[in-house]
């Protein structure tokens, strides 16, 4: 199969869908592997490993898109990419669709078949193409949200794990998944007290029983939001309902509770956030203040450590990327029930029911479009 690897173009976007080592694997399967010239090196990875591996290099984009049957990517496609795709091409990237009606009308009319990383599922349970940029995410939610507490940023100027004689910060995390609990983990691990909240009862038991007391765990309800809201020196959002807009958790006029000077990170932000006042920032400016707090909103946290990232992305995506050289799209998600959720457009229709709902279109079963 003919596989392009494009440079990501998203603001500060390091990361590239392939390392050299899974451009070999498929070279070896007899693939033809493109990558677009210097694709890699944001996130460590020269031309010349790619070359070495047995991929060709394009520098001219245009015939990079045109040449493929499979389009390797990790964000969601930019406006101009969109516009390179046609019908007959399949997408493997995030796609984050339910906070995106203009990109999901876009694939739609492209009639190319897109797939997201972020909904295909395992037997295991969870999301296991997101697991990996979640727990980097959630990691770096709170060195966001540490440094977002500093007065130059406009914070608070309050230290995470305080210091002898002066208490800790109080640090409060909606929605305890994978980014939840890496928050979790991160903000104890500095000394903040810490509580996360859900709306899983079963999660919440095991987040319980794993960090043994020193991890405070709420059911997810309007009093313990407003409870948050009051007490905390930092909320993280981490909610998700899968392939859906996140709900949104707290409203403008709750924003006047909390002590100014306050941070919100909004790690849900890549599905639309689960803050009334977050917009998605880039890299580039990263926070903006609203009522005296301060919110940081990155819908690409990963891609400031391309190079962690990169490697535990393409660890996770790799077998499923061999699936589709090797079988066609068609063949890998007819046979594997937990990769299938994983289509979300294809041929000018919505395959993934949350997407169709969020935009009133209509949804096509994908497992009639596989049959
Ligand atoms: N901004 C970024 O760069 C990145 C964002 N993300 C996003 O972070 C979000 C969370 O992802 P994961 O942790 O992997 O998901 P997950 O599925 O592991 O965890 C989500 C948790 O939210 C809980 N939840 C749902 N509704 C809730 C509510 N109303 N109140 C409290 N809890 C609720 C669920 O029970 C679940 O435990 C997703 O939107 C994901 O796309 C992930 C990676 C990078
Ligand atoms: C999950 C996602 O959107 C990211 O890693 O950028
Ligand atoms: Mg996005």
């Amino acid at each position: 199969m003919k596989i392009a690897v494009p440079k990501e173009i998203k603001n500060h976007e390091y990361r590239v869908a392939l390392t050299p080592t899974g451009a070999r694997e498929l070279v070896n399967r007899g693939h033809r592997v493109r990558v677009q010239a210097g694709a890699g090196e944001g996130a460590g990875f020269p031309d010349a490993d790619y070359e070495a591996a047995g991929a060709s290099l394009e520098a001219d984009v245009a015939a990079l898109w045109d040449s493929a049957e499979l389009i390797l990517k990790v964000k969601e496609p930019q406006p101009e990419e969109v516009e390179r795709l046609r019908k007959g091409q399949t997408l493997f990237t995030y796609l984050h669709l339910a906070a995106e009606e203009a990109l999901t009308r876009g694939l739609m009319k492209s009639g190319a078949t897109c797939i997201a990383y972020e909904t295909i599922t395992s037997a295991q349970g969870g999301l296991p193409l997101l697991a990996p940029m979640s727990a980097v995410a959630g990691r770096m939610a709170v060195q966001a949200g540490a440094h977002s507490l500093e007065k130059a940023q406009g914070g608070a100027g309050v230290l995470l794990p305080g210091v002898p004689g002066v208490p800790p910060a109080r640090v409060t995390v909606i929605g305890g998944g994978v980014v939840g609990e890496n928050a979790a983990r991160m903000a104890l691990g500095l000394g903040a007290e810490v509580t996360i909240l859900d709306k899983s009862l079963p999660r919440l038991e095991v987040l319980d029983h794993r960090y043994q007391g020193r991890l405070k765990t709420a059911y997810s309800t309007a009093d313990a939001l407003d409870e948050a809201i009051r007490d905390s020196d930092l909320i993280i959002g981490a909610v998700l309902v899968p392939g859906a807009a996140a709900p949104k958790l707290i409203r403008r006029e709750q924003l006047a509770d909390m002590r100014p000077g306050s941070v919100l990170v909004d790690v849900a932000i890549d599905q639309g956030g689960c803050f009334e006042t977050s917009k998605a920032t880039t890299h580039a400016e990263p926070t903006y203040v609203v009522d005296g707090i301060v919110h940081y909103c990155v819908a690409n946290m990963p891609g400031a450590v391309a190079r962690t990232s990169t490697q535990a992305l393409t660890n996770a995506t790799l077998p499923f990327v061999m699936a589709l050289a090797d079988k066609g799209w068609r063949q890998a998600l007819a046979d594997d029930p937990y990769f299938l959720p994983g289509l979300n457009v294809h041929d000018g229709q919505v395959t993934y029911p949350a997407v169709a709902e969020a935009f009133g279109l209509e949804s096509v079963d994908p497992a009639s479009v596989v049959k």
